[in-house]
């Protein structure tokens, strides 16, 4: 997978140098070219916004700027490859790991994170003409601009290409009957030592009887996401979860 990012913040995507997306990087799975978007600017101050038409409070992203940019990064790519622009803004569909699973399918992915009110809305629109877009939102909370969001969606897109993730760590998300649990908030997690400021660990997880753990693990994720989402819960498949339990 290719993926660029357009930004006026380019140390702001230093993160994905490391950790799985880094390594994955390393290892050819996934190619990452972050660009400045004041490289597209032509004035001594290499200006990138612009007060609003119709008045109001702040700045707005230039056209001319982003449509340079974006024409560059398409013509530096393969012409049978059709880009995904993603545009991480607070007016976008919830981001889900669905969404996720969606895009990781794509070859090329281009983010165009905005900063002050937005990008000029034509560009979108007459990008939308040629490319696949998806305006998309991280959640319900104010951010500064769209860099945060390129961060949380790559990383999600990135540990879903194959390779990216190690057996162990893959096989992690196949602990759950698909469709039973995987829609449940993880239980709590214990490691050594056995005891921690006088505090112990569940038995069941020493007891080396796997049914019951694995019951106590279920009860856990249905108690953590009846207290934290209980809307996970309707979304749980009945006759998946029974069959998990028979499975128990
Ligand atoms: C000004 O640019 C912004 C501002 C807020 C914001 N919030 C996002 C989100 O994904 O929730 S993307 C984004 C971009």
């Amino acid at each position: 997978m290719r993926l660029d990012v357009v930004t006026i913040f380019p140390e702001y995507l230093e993160p994905l140098n490391v950790s799985l997306v880094g390594k994955a990087r390393v290892n050819g799975l996934l190619d990452v070219r972050v660009h400045d978007l004041r490289q597209w600017t032509h004035d001594r101050h290499n200006t990138v916004d612009d007060s609003p038409y119709g008045g109001g409070p702040g700045m707005v992203m230039k056209p001319d700027p982003w449509g340079e940019a974006l024409d560059a990064v398409r013509a530096d790519g393969d012409p049978g490859i059709a880009p995904v622009l993603v545009v991480p803004t607070p007016s976008g569909r919830p981001f889900t790991q669905e969404l996720a699973v969606e895009l990781s399918g794509r070859p090329w992915l281009v983010f165009a994170p905005a900063r002050y009110e937005g990008i000029d809305r034509r560009v979108i629109d007459a990008y939308a003409e040629q490319w696949e877009v998806h305006e998309v939102s991280i959640g319900d909370y104010v951010l500064a601009g769209g860099e945060a969001a390129v961060l949380v969606i790559t990383e999600a897109v990135a540990r879903l290409l194959p390779g990216v993730l190690g057996n162990a760590e893959s096989h992690r998300d196949d602990s759950f009957a698909p469709g039973a649990m995987a829609d449940l908030l993880e239980g709590p997690v214990y490691t050594k030592p056995p005891v921690w400021r006088d505090r112990d660990i569940p038995e069941v997880l020493v007891s080396g009887h796997h049914g019951r753990i694995a019951r106590w693990r279920r009860d856990q994720a249905f108690r953590r996401t009846d207290a934290h989402r209980p809307d996970l819960i309707e979304r749980c498949d009945p006759a998946a979860l029974d069959k998990y339990d028979r499975a128990l």
